[in-house]
């Protein structure tokens, strides 16, 4: 009887040290938009996250009490921008995610958003450096090239600026690379992986064929195929027609990057995602950040892979993106120093 009770004690014991090791809170930022509200849902049906803090300008407690219906563990809280919302909503937060801004509408290049999104999250970094410096910032807000840097010099000006914890969340090229490729090839996409490099909009966005399952893809289908890859985002702004960019895809994406730091937080080895970051490979062409595949660890990034072996074409591809991408970053510098 006593051994009964010593073996339940023990298994409460383990069972409340392992979901107090695995308490996280996860805060959104723009949570009642397009990505942010299917990006919360993922982020309360996922068990890693113990709190989910959800602020919006307009709609974050409706979403909230929404959510905190869903029977799964996590605790779900609305912040509005009075008093002390966004303080309150980023304290204690070990993810910080930014969908917040305005999407393209057709015809507009994602540079097209600074002017409006580069304030917002310039702002909302701001709040988050003073009431959370120490959680991983990841950037979905349009245009990533020009936001992280945003979100690095806000954070530097405050002296609390870790590379890295600060992530451009670019997962969505990935995944759109591997189901396009998955579409050309008639095979499972869950099996494909093509690396994407570089940044997020039009030819900064660089896929690597030659290092996917499909090397031998040449010719037209391979222009076709990476036209398809950098321009996929065009593809769902013309089909909405107005009504905004990816949204569903974005909050999976989104999600799915969110999960991998919180596995790799949580003790998992080899845990490694694509994201734009603080990055060593290109700095001394002057250019500070860059998506390649990362790995990630407890303190974020744990080591940042080079782009590896590619192909003449693919040179041509790297090359014209890393002329925009300097440009990109240092819109963003620029903005912070004027704006600050
Ligand atoms: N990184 C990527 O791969 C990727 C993919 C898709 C979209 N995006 C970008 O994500 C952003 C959001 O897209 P969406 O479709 O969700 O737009 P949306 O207009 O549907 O939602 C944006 C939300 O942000 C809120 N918001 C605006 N200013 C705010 C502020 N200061 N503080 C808090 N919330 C604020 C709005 O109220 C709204 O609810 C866009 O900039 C879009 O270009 C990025
Ligand atoms: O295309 C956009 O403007 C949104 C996003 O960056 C995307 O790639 O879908």
């Amino acid at each position: 009887m006593f051994a009964a009770r010593r073996t339940v004690n023990l298994f409460q014991k383990r069972a409340f040290s392992a979901s107090a090791i695995n308490a996280s809170k996860v805060a959104v930022l723009g949570a009642a938009g397009g990505i942010g509200q299917p990006l919360s849902l993922l982020l309360k049906l996922n068990p890693r996250v113990s709190d989910l803090a959800l602020y919006d300008i307009r709609g974050g407690p409706g979403v909230a009490a929404d959510l905190s219906h869903i029977n799964t563990n996590s605790t779900v809280t609305g912040y509005n921008p009075d008093a002390s919302g966004l303080r309150d909503c980023l304290e204690g937060s070990e993810i910080i995610l930014i969908p917040a801004g305005v999407p393209r509408k057709p015809g507009m290049t994602r540079d097209d958003l600074f002017n409006t999104n580069a304030s917002i999250v310039r702002d909302l970094a701001k709040a988050a450096a003073e009431a959370a410096p120490k959680a991983h910032v990841l950037v979905i807000a349009n245009p990533v090239n020009s936001t992280v840097p945003i979100v690095a010099e806000v954070y530097k000006a405050r002296n609390v600026y870790d590379p890295k914890r600060l992530f451009g969340v670019t997962t969505l090229d990935v995944v759109r690379a591997s189901r396009f490729i998955s579409q050309v090839q008639s095979t499972n996409p869950s099996g494909e992986a093509v690396p994407v490099v570089g940044g997020h909009s039009g030819v900064t966005i660089v896929p690597l064929l030659s290092q996917s399952n499909h090397s031998s893809i040449a010719g037209q289908a391979r222009d076709a195929l990476v036209n398809r890859i950098q321009f996929g985002g065009d593809e769902v702004v013309k089909a909405k027609d107005g009504a905004g960019s990816a949204t569903l895809s974005m909050a999976m994406a989104g999600a799915r990057f969110a999960e991998s730091l919180l596995r790799a937080a949580q003790g998992e080895k080899g845990v490694i995602e694509p994201t734009f970051v603080d990055s060593p490979l290109y700095k001394d062409q002057g250019i500070d950040f860059f998506a390649s595949r990362v790995e990630l660890g407890p303190n974020g990034v744990e080591q940042i892979h080079s782009v590896g072996e590619i192909n003449e074409y693919e040179q041509g591809l790297l090359d014209a993106c890393l002329a925009d991408l300097k440009k990109n970053i240092q819109k963003g510098v620029d903005f912070v120093k004027a704006n600050p």
